[in-house]
């Protein structure tokens, strides 16, 4: 078995007399901040004026542009939009880095296809959290924690892996578990579980199960409890003790139905769809794309949300939400119905 990190093996003094400026105060941002700030590390955020500047102020933290904050850290967080980062790196990072700064990232995409070239007088390195932002937050609040990948591109300082170490314990993944791993392992698997299983091939199973209700006749509130509500439910079950105890919970009918029809919904041939799309992460096919369509002020990608967000599921969803307070939306809920009714 991998070897996993716990609190115990990161120096807990590590971040003294330093200083550590997140660029970004986003979805990690804003956590990777609180958390660092409340794990005793000195924090500054580096931020265009808008209102994640407002909101970073809101929170109590020294706030100045990415190059002011970039000049004065001994750490540099990126955690900007993947879309952004070169355009900013190249005009507020690169021309005050220093030798024997680090340079780190929550995901490997730049530098792994290139976009970030880091001189070679700098440690480079990554912490990845396995979760979103809001819940590395969240869960740090809790007493837990994400867990994190983590991984050194670059060591001058002989220090990178000790960094790396006491930034997922400050964040509070090392309560979870932190793993070690290179930038094109962090970048592919994370590439490949996002689009396959975490959000494209759960969006497009539970969109196809809503429908294949609604289309059947059935009422759209029921299809919504069936195929999205619930399953929130059944993913605790297996958060908690894997698909094992999802199984000792529900029903034997259920169980069954498990057993003989999930296979007929995941086929071989999705089975296909996955390795393509592996693929055309690995060989940079998927970054080409995704590079271009931003460069293109992205014309797909507010096409697709703009029609996603005005799907029956979304609609019903939101209804039925109301009634139940609490379920409450914790973050970005308003925002996005604001973009679909528009
Ligand atoms: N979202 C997640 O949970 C995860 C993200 N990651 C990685 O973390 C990194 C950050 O992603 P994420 O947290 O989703 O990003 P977000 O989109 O949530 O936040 C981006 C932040 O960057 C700011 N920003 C955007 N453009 C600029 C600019 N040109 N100059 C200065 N500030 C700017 C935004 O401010 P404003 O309010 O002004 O727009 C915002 O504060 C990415 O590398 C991502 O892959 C890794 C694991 C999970
Ligand atoms: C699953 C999506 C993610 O990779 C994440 C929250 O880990 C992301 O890029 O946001
Ligand atoms: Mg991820
Ligand atoms: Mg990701």
């Amino acid at each position: 078995m991998a070897k996993v990190y716990y609190n115990a093996e990161a120096n807990e003094n590590f971040f003294n007399n330093k200083k550590v400026a997140v660029i970004g105060y986003g979805s990690q941002g804003h956590a990777h901040a609180q958390n660092l700030r409340d794990s005793g590390v000195e924090v500054i955020i580096g931020i265009r004026k808008g209102k994640s500047f407002d909101k970073a102020v809101e929170d109590g933290f020294n706030v100045y542009t990415v190059k002011e904050a970039a000049e004065q850290a001994d750490v540099i967080m990126n955690l900007l939009p993947d879309e952004t980062q070169p355009k900013v790196y190249q005009e507020e990072i690169k021309p005050v880095l220093r030798a024997g700064q680090a340079l780190m990232f929550a995901h490997g995409f730049n530098v792994h296809f290139n976009q970030i070239v880091p001189p070679a007088d700098v440690d480079v390195l990554l912490v990845a959290p396995k979760g979103p932002g809001h819940l590395v937050r969240r869960t740090y609040e809790q007493g837990a924690g994400v867990p994190a990948l983590f991984a050194i591109y670059q060591d001058v300082t002989g220090e990178a892996r000790e960094l790396a170490l006491a930034y997922a314990r400050g964040i509070g993944s090392l309560r979870a578990g932190g793993l070690e791993t290179t930038f094109q392992e962090e970048t592919e698997t994370d590439l490949f579980g996002e689009q396959a299983v975490l959000c494209g091939g759960l969006t497009a199973l539970v969109k196809a199960g809503f429908e294949t209700l609604t289309e059947a006749g059935y009422q759209p509130e029921v299809a919504y409890f069936e195929c999205l509500h619930e399953l929130k439910l059944i993913i605790d079950l297996m958060y908690e003790g894997g698909m094992e105890n999802m199984r000792y919970s529900i029903s034997d009918t259920a169980q069954w139905g498990d057993f003989v029809s999930g296979p007929r919904v995941v086929t071989e041939t999705t089975k296909e769809a996955m390795k393509a799309i592996l693929k055309d992460i690995q060989d940079g096919e998927f970054a080409k794309g995704w590079i271009l369509e931003n460069q293109a002020n992205r014309p797909v990608f507010n096409a697709i949300n703009n029609r996603e967000n005005q799907h029956q599921i979304e609609v019903v969803g939101r209804e039925l939400r109301k009634m139940m307070p609490f379920v409450k939306p914790q973050q970005k809920e308003k925002e996005v119905v604001a973009v679909a009714k528009n």
